[in-house]
């Protein structure tokens, strides 16, 4: 059976940006973080032209790597390239510092998408041992809460990427958004904004399908990208009965099944993987029919599973365990 591919399916950003659906995830366990770069040129090679990363994840300098030997060999041009990376909570308080330590790693000098990757204010505790560029990356208490600046505001991280984004004489990035926005701050963040943002990236898939989120981003004009689409490490959603089913009807891969379940509702799609052979594997695009998706959606409405760091967002709304 042929398929479209979904590597070259793009949808517009709210500013106009062109922004390819499917992305490679690039959060790495810490043990295999350098085989990212051999992971993307890998993923650049079966035609993915976006990756998403983050100064939290500590990928950014393999990326780099990878890039920049793709961009000398001429495989890719940087313009066909997507870009997106995110400030951690721990620069809350300075998006400029942790945009540059981004770009830097990456060698590049501007990035596509740059998130405001929580909308948290965490303490900066010093870890040389484990943590990133010598911070505790998820500061949290005996009970695994987490350990916020008293008084500060997540919106002020915000503020500060707009004022980077609204400078005519800075280039560093050419759309800004957020990332685990509930419906409640976004709503706060739209009052204030002047820039409205261009993407929501949030936890979803079959068992958490964002229904109320889906329909005030619609509503907002702004895009949704899923993360976690195939369950997290492991990759539990692949066991679904519904997506094998799904995957010998159009002949494709599960994976195809569980990424096209996003693009085909207009969504962006970040999955990961350092394995090659799965990275081309997943590049097909099924029309899954509206009765399908409602199916999908069905397994999320009788059973919503949240896999990512519920424990220490549980002071944001909506992060309190699956819903
Ligand atoms: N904004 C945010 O707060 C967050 C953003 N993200 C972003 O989303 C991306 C994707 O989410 P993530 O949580 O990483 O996980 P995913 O849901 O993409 O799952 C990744 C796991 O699936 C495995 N996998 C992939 N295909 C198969 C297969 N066919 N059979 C068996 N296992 C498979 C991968 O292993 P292998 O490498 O061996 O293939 C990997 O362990 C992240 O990497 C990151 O970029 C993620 C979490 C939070
Ligand atoms: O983006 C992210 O990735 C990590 C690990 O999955 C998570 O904590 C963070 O939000």
């Amino acid at each position: 059976m042929l398929h479209p591919k979904s590597t070259e399916i793009y949808f517009k950003l709210n500013n106009g940006v062109n922004m390819p659906a499917l992305g490679l995830g690039t959060a790495s366990p810490r043990e295999h973080m350098a085989e990212t770069k051999q992971a993307v040129k890998a993923a650049i090679k079966a035609g993915y032209r976006h990756i998403d990363t983050a100064w939290f994840y500590g990928t950014e300098g393999y990326i780099g790597d990878a890039l920049k030997e793709l961009l000398e060999n001429g495989d890719v041009k940087r313009s066909d390239l997507f870009i997106t990376s995110k400030v951690w909570p721990v620069y809350w308080d300075d998006v400029d510092l942790s945009l540059n330590e981004s770009l830097k790693s990456l060698g590049l000098d501007y990035v596509d998408l740059y998130l405001q990757h929580w909308p948290l204010c965490f303490q900066k505790i010093e870890d040389s041992k484990d943590g990133v560029n010598g911070l505790k990356g998820k500061p949290i208490d005996k009970d695994g809460n987490a350990l916020i600046v008293e008084g500060a505001d997540y919106l002020s991280t915000y503020k500060q990427m707009e004022k980077i984004y609204l400078d005519p004489k800075d280039n560093r990035v050419r759309a800004i958004g957020v990332s685990n926005y509930p419906v409640e701050y976004l709503d706060r963040l739209l009052k204030v904004c002047t820039v409205k943002p261009a993407v929501n990236q949030v936890e979803m898939h079959p068992h958490l399908p964002q229904f109320e989120l889906r329909e005030f981003c619609e509503l907002h004009d702004i895009k949704l990208t899923a993360y976690s689409p195939l369950g997290s490490s492991g990759a539990p959603l692949l066991k679904l009965p519904l997506v094998k089913e799904l995957s010998e009807k159009y002949q494709v891969t599960l994976n195809d099944v569980l990424i096209s379940y996003h693009i085909r509702k207009g969504s962006f799609v970040i999955p990961r993987s350092l394995n090659p052979v799965r990275l081309a594997g997943c590049v097909n695009f099924v029309t899954l029919t509206e009765g399908e998706l409602d199916q999908l959606d069905d397994i999320g409405r009788k059973d919503s599973i949240r896999y990512i760091d519920g424990s220490f967002a549980k002071t944001i709304p909506g992060f309190t365990g699956g819903n």
